[in-house]
């Protein structure tokens, strides 16, 4: 228990001292998170780090935590602050990029402040795809890729549970300012257009005064 506590302290510290940069990804299940991460990552250079990937690893991977995690997942609740953010800061550590798309957290008010706590990180921004539940039903009965909580009784629980606590801190964020949404209810294509805008570094608007080198205006 000492030894991982300290583990866990020197993580923070290491975090404190890389001051990566964090774009929270949210929006409900099946809205096209993974999708559109894969895309920025190829197109700016982030690392995508999904919350529920990085649970899905733990989960199977015979710690101590397993069992708590499967159940939880298989409810569609939010697995315990404390665990999600330990691996969370353990993949920004290990990784060498100082950039990062984290991709379904935080999913709760317990999530945010805890991670703020902890890690004392900002976001840059909050990247919210916005999609009707219909078409979140649909996209997650037809993905196929044989996740258990992906049947309708259980995605129903994860769209209550996102209305319920996640829709709250996007509140909390659209109240600083922070929110980018995004219309994810468009072909996948159409989306990372007006991802890409978000992302695009902006061009500094030229001051109309005459260029002293040049005859532009
Ligand atoms: N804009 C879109 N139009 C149609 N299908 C899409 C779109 N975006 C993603 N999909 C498909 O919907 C399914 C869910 O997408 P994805 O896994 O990216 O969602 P997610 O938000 O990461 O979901 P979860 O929260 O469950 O992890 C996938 O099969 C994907 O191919
Ligand atoms: N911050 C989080 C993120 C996810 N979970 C659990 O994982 C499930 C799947 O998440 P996806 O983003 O891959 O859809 C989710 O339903 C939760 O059970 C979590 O607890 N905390
Ligand atoms: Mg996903």
């Amino acid at each position: 228990m000492e030894t991982a506590a300290v583990a866990s302290k020197d993580v923070t510290v290491s975090l404190a001292e890389k001051k990566p940069k964090v774009v929270f990804v949210l929006g409900g299940p099946g809205s096209g998170k993974g999708t559109q991460c894969a895309k920025i990552v190829q197109h700016f250079g982030y690392t995508h780090l999904s919350a529920g990937d990085l649970l899905r690893e733990e989960r199977d991977s015979g710690s101590e935590n397993g069992t708590m995690i499967k159940n939880m997942m298989n409810e569609g609740k939010i697995v315990p602050s404390e665990v999600t953010i330990k691996l969370l800061q353990k993949a920004m550590v290990e990784n060498g990029n100082d950039k990062f798309l984290i991709d379904g957290f935080p999913r709760n008010e317990e999530n945010r402040a805890a991670f703020e706590a902890v890690t004392k990180i900002e976001p840059e921004f909050v990247l919210y795809f916005n999609c009707p539940e219909e078409e979140l039903e649909r996209r997650i009965l037809n993905r196929n890729q044989g996740r258990e909580d992906d049947n309708i009784e259980t995605v129903r629980k994860r769209f209550k549970v996102f209305l319920e606590s996640s829709l709250p801190v996007i509140e909390y964020y659209k109240a600083k300012g922070k929110v980018r949404e995004i219309d994810a209810a468009k072909p996948i294509e159409e989306v990372f257009e007006a991802v890409k805008v978000i992302f695009a570094p902006k061009v500094e608007k030229v001051k109309s005064s005459r260029c002293s080198s040049c005859a532009i205006l």
